[in-house]
């Protein structure tokens, strides 16, 4: 029998988890703001998630790391901000020596084969995911619910990887079967929008 897998901030992984619906909500968070809350409330209500797994990342491989706080800070930081318990917080990818979201991905799926894990991403991450290492193999091994985000909507939506998926794209209407669908599958999610973001955060606390 498979031994038991240890998350670092995902608590129990009990049997009955088999066949559970849940999120995966990777990012810098840098800091952590209302803009992802509402994503993780959101998708957590849309696609009738179980769980809802923050992974904050040891840094985003498309973004200059350098002025990045520690990764236990910002988990710290993130853990403080939420309140539903449907969600933890994890930061496991350094640990494992995961620098791609690929890597992440298939250790996840391939652990955890009994449940169903979608990749949540805000709209301006869709934009650029033709960037990421292997997107391709990404988005063929989970599903993905794209988020609506203010100004990113229209760059999203005429991206390469959306065209690239388009076949695979479902109506949001059918959001809450997305988790059991095999992939290739996406959603594009419209709904509250936040316009915050990190790096206006950052701006406005620089002196
Ligand atoms: N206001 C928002 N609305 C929708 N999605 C968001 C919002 N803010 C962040 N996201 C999404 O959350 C995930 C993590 O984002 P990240 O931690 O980089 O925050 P950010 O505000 O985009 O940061 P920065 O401004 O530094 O790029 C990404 O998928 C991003 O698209
Ligand atoms: O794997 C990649 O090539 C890759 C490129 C860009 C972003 N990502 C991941 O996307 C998530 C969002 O990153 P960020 O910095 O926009 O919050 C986070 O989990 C990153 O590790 C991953």
């Amino acid at each position: 029998m498979r031994p038991p897998l240890r998350i670092p901030g995902i608590t129990e992984l009990p049997p009955s988890a088999t066949g559970m619906r849940i999120g995966l909500f990777g990012g810098s968070f840098n800091p952590i703001h209302a803009g992802h809350l509402l994503v993780m409330e959101e998708t957590l209500r849309r696609l009738e998630l179980d769980a809802l797994w923050v992974l904050v990342t040891p840094g985003n491989p498309l973004k200059d790391n350098a002025r990045l706080p520690s990764l236990a800070e910002r988990v710290r930081a993130a853990r403080a901000a939420i309140r539903d318990p449907r969600i933890r917080v994890t930061g496991f990818e350094a640990a494992k020596g995961f620098a791609y979201t690929w890597q992440t991905v298939r250790f996840l799926t391939q652990s955890l084969p009994d449940r169903h894990f979608v990749w949540i991403m805000g709209a301006d991450s869709l934009a650029d995911f033709h960037r990421w290492e292997r997107w391709r193999d990404i988005a063929a091994a989970l599903p993905i619910a794209v988020y609506v985000r203010p100004g990113a909507g229209r760059r999203a939506l005429a991206s390469r990887a959306a065209a690239t998926l388009d076949h695979a794209q479902i109506d949001e209407a059918f959001a809450p079967t997305l988790a059991r669908r095999p992939a290739p599958a996406w959603v594009y999610l419209q709904g509250r929008q936040s316009a915050l973001s990190s790096s206006r955060i950052r701006a406005e606390r620089t002196p």
